[in-house]
């Protein structure tokens, strides 16, 4: 009995994409089935080695393609693990990723970028209705008895069938649309496998007939044209990080990686190593050059495959690397672990720990060569820059070398590293100052840089969402300290301000107006006569040790109170000792309020703020 179902609103959505508005680079869908195909002879594997039930099946691990050239019809056969008919449904018929939605408002409407998203999705067996106006698949599950076939056009709806099928494994039939049935040729089919998959693991045969035709002579004696079955390997099946890195070319790993990471860009670099001596174990990462959609959930996928003796383990496990290199991509094939290691014990592993914590050496100093020029580093930088601040406090191992890698616009330039900044500080600047706040502009008018510009120190203006919890908890760099600029610790390494009696005296009534005025609001009122603008807002350097515990306890941290900073010079104040002090007051809340919009381009109470002004206003134009 043959069951209909209807597609998930989603997979709709995807497939009315698919069908109508990709265009270009369509031959990628051989490269997704190719891939899909690859992915169950590794599952499948995998549970001949470490599950019982599976342990009499033989694996023999093998991809064939059969194409009929003049019915248009392409077909892809594994014998992999194969899927279960509440499988099919799960996986050919719903998205139970929840980066589908993301996904598909990432799409941009510009073709050529649009389906290079796709792979990066993992919507890749969808991509056959690109070029397929039908798809059959049909199915036994290892281990199973019983098979099943999948069928659809594409337009909203599939139907299952139960069926027949020798062996067990799938094969995808594409009925090609009429202007597509070019992909159903040996030459095609032979140039995009050596494109895209030819370092896929696992042999991969294409299936073709070749006509040998017969000699004059031979049709004298009666002899036919002879339509004669051919069967040829295409692909190296060997996994490309076991090659010697001297017989591997840049062009081999490109594309490895455009197969590997459903990436049509290019990496913007990669490493490749093979460990020899206690352990043994070969690595081979890729840093991509565009973000992975999914870099900032909280269900991001783990980008690093997990082999043990090239047979794969899992793509699944979020600790192979460090969470904050969750955008590198790439393998670890591990000598010395068990094969048959579970899944859930790999977390504790030693092994994996140790080649852990080399990877991320490798990677980082990977990336340090990247710094070298610029106009990549500059790339590499807007895309991952983020991530690897959360380093800072998750990696104390790495904290300088991270710390080396970052990059900070500042009061006198951009793109400036710690070492650049060290470099330029005059001797009696004793720490690296810095400045946090939600936007760069407001950031960089703030009045308290003047104290720092007059003295020639620089400043860095940080406004990314990490830095207000992961800065202060640096400490210090290349045994410089590294100061939030409105700490009055950092302001007192300005010299002392000195401010005679006299003057403390006259301003007595002002500051007590303050007092008065923003009550617990604020921390303390101070006289300078280094400023500019009329006052600025000093914050209390926050004890790094207690931000990072507050962090990782999942604790809000606590706003700190301001100390306000009353500029002496300034006209206003000498006008504001003569008047009386409920004026002086509703003055004070006027300064203390735009100063905190100076700083964050925000109010608590933007409504208390305008009826001030409103009133002053009002007075004024008496
Ligand atoms: N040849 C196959 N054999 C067994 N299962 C398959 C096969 N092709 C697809 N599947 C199943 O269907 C699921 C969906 O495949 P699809 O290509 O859409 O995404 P994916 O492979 O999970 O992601 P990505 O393409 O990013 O690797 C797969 O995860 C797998 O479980």
């Amino acid at each position: 009995m043959a069951k209909k179902m209807a597609f998930q609103t989603e997979i709709k959505q995807l497939l009315d994409l698919m069908i109508h508005s990709l265009y270009s680079n369509k031959e990628i869908f051989l490269r997704e089935l190719v891939s899909n195909a690859s992915d169950a002879l590794d599952k499948l594997n995998y549970l001949t080695i470490s599950d019982d039930g599976f342990k009499h099946i033989a694996f023999e691990p093998r991809i064939d393609i059969h194409f009929d050239e003049k019915k248009g019809v392409l077909k892809i056969v594994d014998s992999g693990i194969g899927m279960s008919e509440q499988e099919l449904i799960d996986n050919l018929g719903t998205i139970a990723k929840s980066g589908t939605k993301s996904f598909l408002n990432a799409l941009s409407g510009d073709k050529k970028k649009d389906s290079a998203l796709i792979g990066q999705f993992g919507v890749g067996f969808y991509s056959a209705f690109m070029v397929a106006q039908k798809v059959v698949v049909t199915t036994k599950k290892a281990a199973q008895e019983q098979a099943f076939s999948w069928v659809s056009d594409g337009s909203g709806e599939y139907e299952i069938t139960e069926c027949k099928k020798d062996t067990h494994g799938t094969e995808i039939a594409l009925y090609l649309k009429d202007d597509e049935k070019h992909f159903a040729s040996r030459w095609e089919i032979e140039s995009i496998i050596k494109k895209y998959s030819d370092h896929i693991g696992f042999p991969i045969f294409l299936h073709y007939e070749e006509t040998k035709y017969a000699t004059e002579e031979e049709k004298k004696e009666g002899k036919n044209d002879e339509v004669l079955q051919k069967c040829e390997q295409l692909n190296t099946a060997k996994a490309l990080w076991k090659i010697p890195k001297n017989e591997l070319k840049e062009q081999d790993y490109k594309e490895f990686y455009k197969g590997f990471a459903h990436d049509n860009s290019e990496p913007l670099s990669y490493v490749h190593t093979k460990v020899e001596g206690n352990l043994e174990y070969t690595t081979l990462f890729f840093i991509p050059s565009v973000a992975p959609f999914d870099l900032y959930r909280v269900d991001y996928r783990s980008g690093v495959k997990l082999y043990v003796k090239r047979v794969f383990i899992t793509d699944d496990d979020k600790e192979l690397l460090p969470q904050y290199l969750r955008f590198v991509r790439g393998v670890i094939d591990s000598e010395d672990l068990p094969l048959n290691v579970s899944r859930e014990i790999l977390q504790q592993n030693k092994i994996l720990a140790n080649i852990k914590s080399a990877s991320t050496k490798k990677i980082l100093s990977e990336i340090e060569k990247l710094s070298k020029d610029s106009k990549k580093y500059k790339g590499f930088y807007e895309q991952f820059g983020r991530v690897l601040k959360e380093g800072l406090y998750s990696d104390y191992e790495n904290k300088e070398k991270i710390l080396e890698l970052l990059r900070f616009d500042s009061s006198k330039a951009e793109n400036l590293s710690l070492k650049d900044y060290k470099q330029a500080m005059p001797k009696e600047q004793k720490s690296i100052y810095y400045i946090i706040g939600e936007n760069k502009d407001l950031l960089k008018a703030s009045p308290l840089l003047e104290k720092y510009t007059k003295l020639g120190f620089d400043v860095l203006l940080l406004s990314d969402e990490v830095d207000g919890f992961v800065m202060p908890s640096v400490g210090e760099y290349d045994k410089t300290p590294l100061k939030d600029a409105t700490s009055k610790e950092a302001l007192q390494e300005l010299g002392e301000e000195k401010i005679d009696e006299e003057t403390s005296k006259k301003f007595a009534p002002i500051v007590q107006a303050f007092k008065d005025a923003l009550g617990e609001e604020i921390a303390s009122v101070e006289l300078s006569a280094s400023l500019s603008s009329p006052i600025a807002l000093l914050g209390e350097e926050q004890n790094a040790m207690m931000v990072n515990l507050m962090r990782q306890m999942g604790q809000e941290l606590p706003k700190g109170k301001k100390s306000v900073q009353i500029n002496v010079n300034h006209s206003i104040f000498s006008k504001l000792i003569k008047v009386d002090s409920s004026k002086a007051q509703e003055v004070a809340h006027l300064l203390y309020d735009s100063a905190r919009l100076l700083e964050s381009g925000s109010l608590d109470s933007a409504k208390d703020f305008s009826q001030r002004l409103y009133a002053l206003i009002d007075e004024s134009l008496k």
